[in-house]
């Protein structure tokens, strides 16, 4: 469904990412690793829009998208979460996602003309927004205001209100960051429901253990350049992983 080709991007004389190609297929995660400096911010912001690269090409559902604004790219189903809850603080978890589904969606003229119209959309709205809230288990949190949630909670609303814009790949930029182990878990898991309902999840991680727990396929970048790519159990004995990302010190899929 994605599909990077020769991706570079230099900042002055700094080779952010060099030369990157990989795949990423519809209903599966794949997790981008590797150490601090590795490129991946950089790689996920030519994806999702935000970078221009110097060289390359990202096609996304049969197009190229190298060129097209971040919400064009949202609009065709590529969507990113952002650590910007605060701008919902004062509405309720339920409100703010109810919103979130409404957001770049067109209304046909009638909507706002016939009695009764906005009524039924809100209603499908709220429906909407209360399944994804169930997805996400913060059903029992619906009615609390945003500010209210604990900072691990905030985390999976970033996911929610992600998903209320329906992507068909969800790109997730370090998402476990903070998270204690059992929330990191809980992550785990909505990540890999998310992929059961055929959504295919793009993962920037740095927790370990949770990518070699959910991954399908793991792309390993170092200095820029991906030096591996493959499944947990592929990346785990890959030699070249271990020296350059870890140190020597190996690991095991948790
Ligand atoms: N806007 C920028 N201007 C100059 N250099 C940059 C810029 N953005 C990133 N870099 C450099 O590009 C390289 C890759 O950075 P990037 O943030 O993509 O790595 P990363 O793998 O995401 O690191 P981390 O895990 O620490 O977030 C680093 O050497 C970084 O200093």
């Amino acid at each position: 469904m994605l599909e990077a080709m020769d991706v570079s991007v230099s900042f002055g004389g700094v080779h952010a990412v060099r030369a990157v190609s990989f795949r990423a297929e519809g209903r599966d995660i794949t997790s981008v690793v590797g150490p601090n400096g590795a490129g991946k911010t950089t790689l996920f912001n030519v994806l999702t829009g935000f970078q221009k690269p110097n060289i390359g090409n990202v096609v996304f559902a049969d197009r190229s998208i190298v060129g097209l604004k971040p919400s064009g790219i949202a609009a065709l189903g590529l969507v990113r979460t952002f650590q910007k809850t605060e701008v919902f603080k004062g509405l309720t978890v339920e409100r703010a996602v109810e919103i979130g589904t409404t957001c770049g969606r067109d209304f046909p003229m009638w909507q706002t003309v016939w009695p009764g119209a906005i009524g039924r959309a809100r209603e499908t709205a709220r429906n909407e927004a209360r399944r994804i809230l169930q997805r996400c288990v913060l059903e029992d949190v619906a009615g609390e205001p945003c500010a209210a949630l604990s900072y691990g909670e905030q985390r999976i609303l970033e996911i929610a209100l992600a998903l209320a814009a329906r992507p068909r790949l969800l790109m997730l930029d370090e998402p476990a960051s903070g998270l204690n182990p059992t929330e990191a878990r809980r992550l785990g898991d909505l990540i890999t429901s998310i992929r059961a309902d055929g959504v295919g999840v793009i993962l920037i991680e740095h927790n370990m253990q949770l990518v070699m727990r959910i991954s399908d396929s793991i792309i390993v970048l170092h200095h820029g350049e991906k030096i591996a790519e493959g499944t947990p159990s592929v990346i785990a004995r890959d030699q070249r992983v271990v020296d350059a990302y870890l140190g020597g010190s190996g690991f095991a899929a948790a």
